[in-house]
């Protein structure tokens, strides 16, 4: 079997993981997390979201939260912007990098962002022409690629057509999200055919959630297609507030055990990854979600 001999993760921890915390999560300790997990050697770190705090009331601090973070030179920072004014957020906030999310279900994109997946686009668009004018980089998502919650089943030709429109507005990476975790290796793999049918792999990262304990095996089928950039979540934290039951991501120190264990590089250092794991387990007063975490103790 092939594999890429290099990984990039990306984790999504700060942002896709304490989004849907029930309770009101400081910005100290959001801070407190994304620091060391810029101590750690990940390249990429999702900080937080530029959403309406009616929609997410996690994410209301993200301003403050990028103000009070370490940038460390090389390391990115990206937050999700729905719209235009949450580009303007961005953009005040300094930021360098920003994602939008988009779906390849008609109903999901209703319930997370309030409009048709057409419609999302045309949002898109200029929201991405503005903010390369202004020399940042867009990130584009795909949700549930490999399911809904809603309406189950989803074809991969509806994932390829979201992820070809995304990269024609300039997303240089379309991250493609099993959003609800149901996916298993070979609907993985037949997924990622039909997007690789359009654009080419090295454009694509895989963001798949563990609900059903899945998203490991997911990750390596899809290496196997080549694909080398990998989204997980420190302690395995989070969840989709529009995907009732969903669980956290991928274990990011789980993912790097993994390739660790198969001589592919990452850059990330696994013990302070794991401290990081147990910085905010502890904050959250909640066991690790990450097995590797549970097994070092
Ligand atoms: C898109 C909207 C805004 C539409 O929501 P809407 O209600 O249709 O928007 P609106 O334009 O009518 O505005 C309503 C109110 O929100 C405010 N508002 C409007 N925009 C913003 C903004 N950017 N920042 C701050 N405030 C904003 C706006 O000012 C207004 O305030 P009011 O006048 O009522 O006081 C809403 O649906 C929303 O914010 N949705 C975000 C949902 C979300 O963050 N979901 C989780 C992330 S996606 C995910 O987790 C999946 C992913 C990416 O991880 C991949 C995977 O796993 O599949």
């Amino acid at each position: 079997m092939r594999h890429p001999n290099r990984v990039k993760i990306v984790e999504v921890g700060p942002r896709d993981g304490l989004q849907n915390e029930a309770k009101p999560v400081p910005v100290e300790i959001k801070v407190e997390l994304i620091d060391r997990l810029t101590d750690t050697g990940l390249s990429a770190i999702e900080s937080g979201s530029f959403v309406s705090p009616k929609w997410v009331p996690q994410m209301a601090a993200t301003a403050e939260v990028m103000a009070a973070i370490k940038r460390r030179p090389g390391v990115s920072y990206p937050v999700l912007t729905p719209n235009l004014q949450g580009l303007e957020a961005a953009l005040a906030a300094g930021v360098e990098e920003v994602a939008v999310f988009a779906a390849a279900s008609e109903t999901f994109s209703q319930k997370n962002i309030n409009c048709s997946i057409a419609e999302s686009l045309d949002r898109f668009a200029p929201l991405a022409a503005r903010a390369r004018a202004e020399g940042l980089r867009v990130r584009g998502y795909v949700s549930c690629t490999l399911g809904c919650p809603y309406e189950g089943a989803i074809a991969p030709s509806a994932v390829a057509e979201v992820a070809g429109k995304l990269a024609a507005m300039g997303c240089y990476e379309i991250s493609l999200g099993d959003t609800v975790g149901v996916g298993t290796p070979t609907k993985a793999q037949t997924m990622i055919d039909a997007v690789t049918n359009r654009l080419p792999v090295d454009m694509l990262a895989a963001h798949f959630h563990d609900t059903y304990g899945q998203a490991l095996a997911n990750l390596l089928a899809v290496m196997e297609r080549g694909v080398a950039v990998m989204d997980s979540s420190v302690a395995g934290l989070g969840g989709c507030p529009y995907a009732k039951g969903a669980a956290g991501n991928v274990a990011t120190e789980d993912l790097v055990y993994m390739l660790n264990g198969m001589g592919i590089h990452t850059g990330i250092d696994l013990d302070r990854l794991m401290e990081a794991g147990s910085f905010i387990s502890a904050a959250l007063d909640r066991p690790t979600g990450s097995k590797v975490a549970r097994a070092r103790g």
